[in-house]
């Protein structure tokens, strides 16, 4: 089985930018845990009030469920947030082996970089509840830990490199 890798991490911290690139690179499925929200989760988030558990669990059910239908096609890549170790959990049952991509960036840094997204539900309001929630992946969980405060381009290559 190839590998497959969950890019985490808060709002705007460049899950989607990194996951796609890397999976490009890997010639891997890519799945953004952003297109699997129901409609009412995006609403919640868009009108400024983070997402509960009860939010939460389906939703990473659905991206574990993705992830796994997907893997006999070769290398997956998703990008969500997966900000507790809970919530890493429940991806992990329904893939195993799967390799934690930890692109960290300071607050201020990716406040900055969000100020600039146009056309995105999530508001920069958020950001404070995403950090709060952040439980950073610990040692003995698969990990590959990056530097996300250059370009796009030294991120991801700092990713294939530790790959
Ligand atoms: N080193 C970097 N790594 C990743 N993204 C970066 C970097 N530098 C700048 N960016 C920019 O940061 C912005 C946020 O990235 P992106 O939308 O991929 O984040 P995200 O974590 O997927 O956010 P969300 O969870 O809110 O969808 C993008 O405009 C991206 O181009
Ligand atoms: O709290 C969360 O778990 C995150 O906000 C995700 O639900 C979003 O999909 C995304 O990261 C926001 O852009």
């Amino acid at each position: 089985m190839k590998p497959a890798y969950v890019v985490m991490g808060v709002s705007g911290s460049g899950k989607s930018t990194v996951g796609r690139e890397l999976a490009a690179h890997l010639g891997a499925v890519f799945i953004d845990a952003d297109d699997l929200h129901p409609e009412e989760n995006v609403a919640h988030m868009a009108a400024g009030h983070p997402l509960n558990d009860e939010m939460r669990w389906p939703w990473l059910d659905k991206c574990g469920q993705e992830m796994a239908s997907h893997r006999e096609e070769g290398p997956v890549v998703l990008a969500c947030s997966a900000l507790k170790r809970v919530y890493r959990d429940r991806l992990r049952k329904w893939v195993p082996d799967l390799v934690i991509v930890y692109p960290a960036a300071d607050a201020v840094v990716i406040a900055e970089r969000m100020s600039h997204r146009a056309n995105h539900f999530m508001p920069v309001s958020l950001l404070q509840s995403q950090f709060a929630t952040l439980e950073e992946p610990s040692s003995d969980e698969d990990v590959i830990r990056v530097n996300a405060e250059g370009t796009v381009e030294q991120t991801v290559k700092a990713v294939i490199n530790a790959i």
